[in-house]
């Protein structure tokens, strides 16, 4: 594997989930591997988990991490092709990825997607941009489109805590003040078509994901229909896909409650807004998977990163 930029690069999910738990068993077991290796942290977004578990990973494998908040801290970078720079942008992509590359040996990218410009989104101008003018493996650490650091973590996490041969999962919209990215979803959704699992989606009309990704994985837009039966009910807010970028709903009878999930386990990214998306009872109860979860987000970075280092 060259790149971690999405779920299609796991070539098999099933023997990826069990090495993620061999290294979970033992996480400096590979602490030579990364030794003097470099990688690179560049946030366009705010983070608390990736940027942390991503080190965490890093250092499990002896590597050294750098971090950068690139839109706070670095120069404007032109992501344009032959644009006249006399504007607010200082340096070029071009540049800024190859120097990037003269000091690391990965470098890993957040750049969430503007949520008004669909076609530019969906090009993955940022993430695509690293690919093609760095010279070294990028990893995506939620780009416009995918989360697929957070895919892979919510994978294992269903297979450590599943009782049944084939769980049913339900992946349901939530409420939520702002208008939210896919990317998140999106990921979850091609992570779960790679596991034997039954699983659905859950979300009111107006806010069907991308049909190209969701492809033959049932859509309901009656949520207690959805959750009959459930053993995982995963949990995130997306704006209107079709309408796109904008928050066409925001009723709070899709809040999730103790009474809807019954004994399913819950499992959110975080961030997540109590009491708007979901209520206190679910998160502060044994249904709750988040924290775990979010330890997960280290084992699974710790993975990709194992897997780049080995094809260095
Ligand atoms: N990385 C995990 C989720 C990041 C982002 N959430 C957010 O922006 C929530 C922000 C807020 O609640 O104000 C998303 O949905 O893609
Ligand atoms: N789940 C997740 O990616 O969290 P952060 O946005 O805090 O990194």
């Amino acid at each position: 594997m060259k790149h971690y930029t999405s779920i299609h690069d796991i070539d098999d999910m099933g023997n990826w989930i069990e090495e993620a738990k061999a290294l979970k068993a033992n996480p400096l077991k590979h602490v030579e591997l990364g030794r003097n290796k470099t990688i690179g942290l560049l946030f366009f977004n705010s983070s608390l988990r990736t940027r942390l578990s991503t080190q965490k990973a890093a250092l499990n494998l002896g590597m050294n991490p750098i971090v950068m908040n690139v839109s706070g801290d670095a120069w404007g970078i032109e992501f344009g092709d032959g644009t006249v720079m006399n504007g607010t942008t200082a340096e070029h992509i071009k540049e800024a990825a190859a120097v990037v590359s003269q000091y690391c040996d990965i470098i890993a990218v957040r750049a969430f997607p503007t949520l008004t410009d669909k076609v530019k989104d969906e090009s993955e101008q940022v993430l695509k941009s690293f690919v093609k003018y760095a010279s070294v493996p990028i990893v995506n650490m939620e780009s416009a489109t995918g989360h697929p650091l957070q895919g892979l973590t919510d994978a294992l996490t269903i297979s450590e805590h599943a009782q049944v041969s084939k769980p049913k999962v339900v992946l349901s919209w939530a409420p939520h003040t702002k208008a939210l990215p896919h990317a998140v979803a999106n990921s979850f959704v091609q992570a779960m078509q790679k596991m034997d699992v039954e699983f659905v989606i859950a979300n009111p009309e107006g806010y069907d994901l991308n049909p190209e990704i969701t492809g033959d994985t049932p859509i309901f837009h009656n949520q207690k229909e959805a959750f009959k039966d459930a053993d995982f009910v995963y949990t995130k807010n997306w704006s209107s896909y079709e309408s796109y970028g904008k928050v066409i709903k925001k009723d709070s009878d899709w809040m999730i409650t103790k009474d809807e999930i019954g004994k399913a386990k819950f499992l959110h990214c975080l961030p997540v807004r109590r009491n708007v998306v979901v209520e206190d009872a679910v998160l502060d109860s044994d249904s709750s998977l988040v924290i775990q979860q979010a330890n997960n987000r280290t084992y699974a970075a710790q993975l990709v990163l194992k897997k780049l280092l080995e094809n260095l």
